[in-house]
């Protein structure tokens, strides 16, 4: 990072969004017909379009000159040559050979390491296949015909978000998924299914994961009780980086797939964390998503800064977050399929970039990551987007959508999908203002007092910035192709904000407190080393949950 570079271009963004005229999108448009081209790229089939933000060219130039005084570039350059650049954990981050063919020649701090993911990944083939196609069956001799994931974490939202996105492509075993540790999860997932027809997969890269022990030791009862102890082994697979805990959980041999430290949990999805996908979709259509991952990556490590899509949108989040000091950002596909991406983004920003100190440990120099959240359209607008309209805030909104859908019989539900999509990036840039509102009473022959007692509460400020990322159709290849650009998305924000994105300390605190709290909670010990609050509520739950 260099650091006066940094500051300069930072201060001279901020005096431009801070200039005695707001910049006005909708204006921007009018007076440049190119806006549009200037302001959108595309990778094959993928396009992201940011020119509904306040940026012009100028921003752009100033923005990239961050990036450059950041550093992104050869830090990037340090994440694909295997370095440890995950500092507080002193590991390399290399999600990006998983999805690599295994002629790349990938490092992880100098030790070579295709040979090793493809081995997992032919393994997992192998293991998919002979449960798809029945030869791999329970102890009593029927076929698997349900898959239920215990993992929490990147341990579930991956392979959960992309199971469901995936859902024409499910030729395997229904997929369902358990993460919380709330007995209600594992106990209406269990109840519609039979034990012997059930494979429990084990998902869990440290399996001591409190949530994930507790629920794998539970779903081993469910089948010790309906198919004897001796079935155990026949029901569970595990997935994990520590095989000795496995072995000693007394899952063995075939069925246990590793993966290393040098994927992080929220990026672990590419590695056998994504078995329950290829189960599902089977194994060509799993090298198809981590082919589309692929194309992103050789893409981000290449093309220049103001042409690559990761960068550019990074870019533009640091832009929102920092200079705009906008406090959140809104992923709303309009695609029910991706239903879980909002969620699946949150781990994998939040848990990147929700971090209050520099790789070096001094205080942030800038806001870091924002609030991530969201819904599918069209749902999204019966609810909160309000809120994106009308509320004080400004949260940028992303909007994803692919150009088909799986159901040629449906069109029309597709095109009033796209159409709604288009609406909402539009009305939010116009707006309504406060003459076109009293207009539109007008013509509804209201009397001049209620004209104005009504025209202020539908003004729309506008002005309000989105990005809009289309795609053909969401298939394996383009699913793994869109995670792949918000992974790089997270990293290049990352470094803007001069922040570690691959540490998660902040998820420890709680962790240690519920483990000192569990024997107060059952009432074997006391809580008087509590304070009041606590110590009050452990006394509500302990009494209400008796009487
Ligand atoms: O896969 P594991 O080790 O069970 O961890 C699950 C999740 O827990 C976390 O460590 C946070 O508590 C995540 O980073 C991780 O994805």
């Amino acid at each position: 990072m260099d650091r006066n570079a940094f500051d300069r271009a930072l201060a001279a963004l901020r005096a431009s969004r801070e200039g005695p005229v707001p910049f006005d999108i909708a204006a921007a448009f009018r007076s440049d017909p190119a806006r549009f081209e200037a302001f959108s790229l595309r990778l094959d089939d993928l396009l992201i379009d940011w020119s509904k933000t306040a940026v012009d060219h100028a921003v752009m130039g100033r923005l990239a000159e961050l990036a450059r005084a950041a550093g992104v570039e050869e830090r990037r350059a340090a994440m694909f040559a295997g370095e440890a650049i995950n500092t507080t954990e002193g590991r390399a981050v290399l999600h990006v050979a998983l999805r690599a063919p295994a002629g790349a020649g990938f490092h992880a701090e100098g030790e070579a390491v295709m040979a090793g993911v493809h081995d997992v990944l032919d393994r997992m083939a192998a293991f998919c296949d002979s449960v798809r196609q029945g030869t791999l069956v329970g102890a009593t001799g029927r076929p698997f015909t349900d898959i239920v994931n215990i993992g929490i974490g990147g341990s579930d939202l991956g392979p959960a978000m992309a199971t469901q996105a995936l859902a024409p492509f499910h030729d395997g075993p229904r997929c369902h998924f358990v993460s919380n540790v709330d007995g209600a999860h594992i106990a209406d997932t269990l109840n519609g299914l039979e034990p012997a027809t059930t494979l429990v997969i084990v998902a869990s890269k440290t399996f001591t994961t409190v949530e994930t022990m507790t629920n794998a030791a539970t779903a081993r009862t469910w089948i010790e009780r309906a198919l004897g102890r001796e079935a155990v082994g026949a029901h569970f697979a595990a997935v994990s980086t520590a095989l000795d805990k496995v072995a000693a959980f007394g899952i063995g041999g075939e069925r246990v797939f590793g993966f290393w430290d040098w994927v992080g949990g929220r990026y672990s999805l590419w590695s056998a964390i994504g078995l329950p996908i290829m189960l599902a979709i089977g194994p060509a259509r799993f090298r198809e998503f981590l082919a589309g991952a692929h194309t992103m990556d050789e893409h981000f490590r290449a093309a220049p800064l103001l042409e690559n899509l990761p960068v550019v949108l990074g870019l533009i989040g640091f832009w929102h977050r920092v200079v705009c000091r906008y406090p959140a950002r809104a992923i709303i596909p309009y695609d029910q399929r991706l239903a879980r991406l909002p969620a699946y983004l949150q781990q994998l920003d939040m848990e990147s970039n929700g971090k209050s100190v520099l790789v070096d440990g001094a205080p942030a120099a800038t806001a870091t990551g924002p609030l991530v959240w969201g819904e599918p359209g069209t749902n999204g607008q019966h609810a909160f987007f309000q809120l994106l309209h009308q509320g004080t805030d400004v949260i940028p909104v992303e909007f994803i959508a692919a150009a088909r859908g799986h159901e040629p019989e449906l069109e029309t539900h597709h095109a009033l999908l796209l159409a709604n999509c288009l609406a909402q990036s539009e009305a939010l840039m116009k707006g309504r203002t406060l003459e076109e509102a009293r207009a539109q009473l007008r013509a509804r022959d209201l009397a001049d007092a209620a004209v104005e007692a009504l025209a202020p509460h539908r003004v729309f400020a506008g002005n309000r910035p989105s990005i809009t990322i289309l795609h053909k159709s969401l298939d394996p290849y383009a699913l793994g192709r869109l995670i792949a650009l918000y992974e790089h998305r997270v990293f290049v924000e990352a470094q803007l904000f001069g922040i570690n994105a691959f540490d998660q300390w902040g998820v420890e605190l709680g962790k240690e407190l519920a483990t000192a709290l569990l024997p107060v909670v059952q009432g074997k010990r006391g809580a008087d080393d509590k304070d009041a609050s606590t110590a009050g509520l452990v006394r509500y739950l302990r009494t209400s949950a008796r009487t």
